[in-house]
């Protein structure tokens, strides 16, 4: 398949939402119906947001290309009690990729906890401080857009509560350039476990999305926008309202691609199922109620699955 038309996602620009502006409710409101249709049409949508300047996504990317600079002894000290949180890399399937991660990376000392793993001796305060800085504004923008999702669904008495059952990761990675014996493929065919995900990439384009009609297509990132994309727990969460892409990473570009994901995730022991309000006869429950934590063990234990939901596989019912 793999259609060749150029192909823009919806763009919702945040960034006139967090200051005083006599416009504001009609700007909220129009960026709000714009990005819930994106939403639940593609799963997906470029938001644009001056709250991150050039100038720290700058310091971001060049520290980020300093951390991965680092010996694989030291990533390697990058773990996690959680599946997929700690140092992923050195994968003889996908040798192009190499991630890391930090839980509550809007929290300096988490940060900076994991700064001191990463160099012991001498420390990095440029790192944790843009990082930090970088994250906080990160998952300003992810309470927004969650915001937006509960107004337009008329579950705004919901946000609270979901929020404060919400946690947050954010994973930082690296894909090398493919030599020419090598397949491009940087990241397999995935949707997100997560509730939202919010991508940001050093300039390198290689996001692919698979849209609903299942043909693929190349997500052409502006500079400094960011993508924002629902993942399986959404769709859960909205019984099928936000729709959950499929998408990958190919690596065309002979640069490195550096990129940046902060995961919302239903926090371990809450059960997950939809507001009362989302279920009826015209949208039966899609999904059982489930535990984020158990499913991630399950989803461990089974294996990702390219192409395959793996939220749908463990708790989806039939329909
Ligand atoms: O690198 C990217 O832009 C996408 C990464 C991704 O899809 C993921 O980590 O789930
Ligand atoms: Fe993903």
């Amino acid at each position: 398949m793999g259609s060749e038309a150029p192909f823009q996602l919806p763009v919702v620009d945040f960034s006139q939402l967090n200051k005083q502006n006599p416009d504001n409710l009609i700007i909220w409101e129009s960026a709000k119906t714009k990005a819930l249709a994106a939403l639940e049409e593609y799963g997906c949508f470029e938001a644009t947001f001056d709250q991150i300047s050039p100038n720290l996504q700058n310091t971001v990317f060049d520290e980020l290309g300093r951390l991965f600079d680092l010996p694989l002894d030291i990533k390697q000290k990058n773990t996690s009690d959680r599946e997929f949180h700690g140092y992923i890399g050195q994968i003889p399937f996908m040798p192009l990729y190499e991630s890391m991660g930090i839980d509550a990376p809007y929290i300096l000392e988490k940060v900076q906890k994991f700064t001191d793993l990463m160099w012991p001796d001498q420390g990095n305060t440029k790192f944790s401080n843009s990082i930090h800085t970088y994250s906080k504004k990160l998952w300003e923008l992810d309470g927004m857009v969650k915001k937006m999702v509960f107004e337009g669904l008329n579950l705004t008495k919901y946000l609270k509560e979901h929020l404060e059952a919400t946690n947050y990761h954010l994973k930082v990675m690296k894909y090398r350039a493919a030599e020419a014996s090598e397949s491009t493929m940087g990241l397999d065919s995935h949707a997100d476990t997560s509730i939202l995900t919010i991508l940001h990439q050093n300039g390198v384009q290689g996001l692919e999305l698979r849209t609903k009609d299942g043909d693929w297509i190349t997500v052409n990132v502006s500079p400094n926008s960011f993508v924002v994309m629902a993942g399986e727990s959404f769709n859960a969460l909205s019984n099928g309202r936000l729709h959950a892409p499929f998408h990958r990473v190919v690596m065309n570009a002979n640069k490195t691609r550096l990129s940046v994901g902060l995961f919302s995730m239903p926090r371990i022991g809450m059960i997950v199922k939809p507001p009362k309000e989302m279920v009826d006869e015209e949208h039966p429950l899609l999904f059982k109620p489930f535990d984020y934590g158990e499913f991630m063990d399950y989803f461990c234990m089974a294996g990702v699955k390219k192409d395959t939901y793996g939220l749908k596989t463990y708790c989806g019912l039939p329909v």
